[in-house]
């Protein structure tokens, strides 16, 4: 009789290039579930952005695995062994997941499992290379990028090789329906998400296309491109790459079929920045709610729940940072040089706790990722890893001048101040009464005052900083 394996899909919803499925396929019968798990303490799933995206991608993996895929919502623990006995599994094959809360309880799982005879396995799906293989000469972690990339990865052995999706899968019982994936309650009662979902394709498939559009029109010009928020030059993986719908290895096997050249190797280092961030949650599991820079617990953040969600709603009245809020609030998604900006604004001009600004981002984007996510408000903050200095606070008028020099990014999200002409689009305080007249724009009514004075605010920023490190700053020319 044919050894039967439950496949536990976790953030590797996909077919191909899934190391547990395709072991589990050569050792017999598939039984692939899902478990929406209430108490993972990562990351909150319900009335999230995610949750949306999680439904839509389940259908999606539920198609490729021809409506085999069962899900459940409770204690995995229970579910699994639950599970196992219905149908006469006798292991159970997962894809690791490498948050703190995760790691604990999958090795729980692991003992839980093995004690009632089930035997538990799990693989690399999702990372290039495993956190605990990447040591300094002292078998220290690294705590800066270029090292850990360099040094580290690239000297290190070669990411493995992909796996092709099983030929044919046997599956055990019968195909379920959809219905089941609705169960989950995953889209929200108020049909808001259809606009944030128009632009975007959950699943495999979409992964596969995303990918093949930005190699064919985005990847060329990407080391300079990718910083223009209105040009297509970033690709829009990140939910593909946070929900597993393509592997990390996928990618840097079809970068090796690229023209090799600087923007091919520069979207590689943005992966590795991505590894970073697992590697560093890995080895600093407090990273998501600790300052990793000590000093910064000493620094004097502002309680100010009324700039907060002004900035949460795209009404600072600084366009550049309002349009990009927006693009967070109606796309689930936010460019990256523009999250940069929007993270500077909140934690020095308004002086508010990265940790109140991470928590938003993991409530609107559909790629939240706890690493990437934690890791990389630490590090517009300046209290994390590496991190961008406290005192180089970032521009938001003239970041929008250098970035988004015609305002098409501005003009799409904050279209009230779209009739201004470009030099006064990222600064409509600045524009002369004749101006705002001429555009039709009247301060205060169609758009707000900003919130804060942008260079008080930094200095007041700037002297927090000093305040936390004592007098012996010296601020660089
Ligand atoms: C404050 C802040 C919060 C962020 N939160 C998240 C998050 O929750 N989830 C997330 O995936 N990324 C996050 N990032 C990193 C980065 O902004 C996104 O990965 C990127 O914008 C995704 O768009 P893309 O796929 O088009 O990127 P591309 O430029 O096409 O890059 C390809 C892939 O490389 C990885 N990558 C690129 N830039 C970075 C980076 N700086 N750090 C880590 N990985 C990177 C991502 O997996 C991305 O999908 C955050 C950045 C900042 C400044």
């Amino acid at each position: 009789m044919s050894k039967k394996t439950i496949v536990w899909f976790r953030q590797d919803l996909r077919v191909a290039d899934n190391p547990a499925l395709n072991e589990a396929a050569e050792r017999g019968d598939v039984l692939p579930i899902l478990i929406v798990d209430e108490t993972d303490q990562d990351m909150a799933l319900r009335g999230t952005a995610r949750a949306v995206w999680l439904h839509h991608s389940l259908l999606a993996l539920d198609k490729k695995l021809g409506g085999h895929l069962q899900v459940f919502a409770g204690d995995p623990e229970q579910i699994l062994l639950a599970v196992a006995a219905e149908n006469g599994a006798d292991a159970v094959f997962w894809n690791r997941c490498y948050t703190p809360h995760r790691i604990i309880a999958d090795k729980q799982i692991k003992q839980f499992l093995s004690e009632r005879d089930l035997a538990a396995r799990s693989f690399n799906g999702s990372l290039l290379w495993e956190p605990w293989q990447v040591l300094k000469k002292d078998k220290t972690p690294y705590k800066v990028f270029t090292p850990f990339y360099k040094k580290g990865c690239l000297s290190a052995q070669a990411p493995r090789a992909t796996v092709a999706a099983p030929s044919d899968i046997s599956f055990v019982g019968e195909a379920s329906d959809q219905s089941m994936i609705d169960g989950l309650e995953l889209l929200p009662r108020h049909d808001w998400a259809a606009k944030m979902m128009a632009d975007w394709q959950p699943g495999e498939q979409g992964a596969r296309e995303a990918w093949a559009q930005f190699a064919d029109n985005g990847l060329m010009g990407y080391k300079n491109g990718r910083n223009f928020p209105a040009k297509a030059n970033v690709s829009r993986l990140s939910p593909h790459l946070a929900f597993g719908e393509i592997s990390p290895h996928q990618i840097w096997a079809a970068l090796e079929h690229q023209p090799q050249n600087e923007d091919v190797a520069h979207f590689r280092s943005e992966l590795a920045w991505r590894e970073f961030s697992a590697y560093l949650l890995y080895h600093f599991p407090t990273l998501p709610f600790e300052n990793f820079n000590s000093k910064f617990d000493q620094m004097p953040w502002q309680i100010d729940q009324t700039a907060l969600e002004k900035w949460q709603r795209g009404q600072t009245g600084i366009p550049i940072v309002d349009a990009g809020m927006r693009e967070l609030w109606q796309t689930g998604y936010m460019h990256n040089r523009v999250r940069m900006i929007v993270a500077s604004f909140l934690t020095k001009n308004l002086g508010v706790d990265w940790r109140e600004g991470a928590k938003w981002f993991e409530h609107c984007l559909v790629d939240a990722d706890y690493a990437n996510n934690r890791a990389s408000w630490q590090w517009v903050a300046g209290s994390g890893a590496d991190a961008a200095p406290y005192f180089r606070v970032f521009n938001p008028v003239l970041q929008a001048e250098k970035f988004d020099p015609l305002g098409a990014y501005i003009r799409t999200f904050v279209p009230e101040i779209a009739e201004l002409p470009n030099k006064f689009l990222g600064k409509p305080f600045e524009a002369p009464a004749q101006v705002l007249a001429d555009a039709g724009l009247e301060l205060g009514i169609a758009y707000p005052h900003p919130i804060v004075d942008l260079k008080q605010s930094r200095n007041r920023a700037l002297a927090a900083y000093q305040t936390m490190r004592g007098q012996d700053m010296v601020e660089p020319a």
